[in-house]
């Protein structure tokens, strides 16, 4: 079951990965969205993936760099990053809301969106009373514990192998909850790999950009 919902000029090829999936690929500033696979893995995959923004004074700003990742079926994993290295913008494009100006985008779908902002997320008023208080009830649960939104979506996600789930967070100690993390910085995708492994990479990071202060 394949769904795909790309316009403008994208060429469909193989994945280079697995010859047996189909996958849209874009070209610079065409629009790609998508994906499809029959294959289970993996969930979620990007690879050079590249996105530029002109600002309104005519500047190219280029926000993704050079994006590369990877995440199995039924697993969740975290994107980390400082302030502003594009982890947003990262998701906004697997999510087939941007359209990337090069690299490639596999999705198994269906596929959704949680912003960070809840204003952002849906036109309230296009819901019934009922609904509303729904949403009104899950965000004071929300808001009255972080940590359990972070345990309900690992939950859900080891349930039965088909969520899968890629969180962005600040929180190092969120990574207990995930099977892997993916490292951002300036619009790259630096490192991935196991929870150990890239605990320890920030931690020497953090340890050596606070080195250069005399606390
Ligand atoms: N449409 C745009 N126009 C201009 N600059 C943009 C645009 N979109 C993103 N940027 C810039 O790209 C960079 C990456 O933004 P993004 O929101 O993806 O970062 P982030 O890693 O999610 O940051 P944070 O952790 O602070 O939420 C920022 O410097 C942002 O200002």
């Amino acid at each position: 079951m394949a769904h795909a919902f790309a316009g403008g000029t994208s060429a469909i090829c193989r994945c280079p990965h697995d010859p047996g999936r189909a996958a849209l690929v874009s070209r610079p500033r065409h629009r790609l969205c998508v994906l499809a696979s029959s294959l289970p893995t993996p969930a979620i995959e990007g690879q050079g993936v590249e996105l530029s923004v002109t600002t309104r004074r005519g500047r190219v700003l280029p926000v993704l760099k050079d994006c590369s990742l990877r995440v199995p079926p039924g697993q969740l994993w975290m994107l980390l990053g400082p302030n502003g290295c594009g982890k947003s913008t990262l998701l906004k494009v697997l999510a087939g809301f941007l359209n990337p100006s090069s690299g490639t985008v596999y999705i198994n779908r269906p596929c959704s969106y949680v912003f960070q902002n809840p204003d952002h997320q849906r036109p309230i008023q296009t819901l019934s009373g009922g609904q509303k208080q729904r949403v009104a009830i899950a965000g004071a649960l929300a808001e009255a514990s972080k940590m359990g939104v972070i345990k309900a979506v690992r939950k859900s996600v080891g349930a039965g192998g088909e969520v899968s789930a890629l969180w962005v967070t600040h929180r190092l100690e969120e990574l207990r909850y995930a099977d892997g993390a993916i490292y951002m910085e300036d619009g790259q995708t630096i490192i991935q790999g196991d929870v150990s492994t890239i605990s320890k990479y920030i931690k020497k990071k953090q340890a050596r950009y606070f080195g250069h202060f005399e606390l």
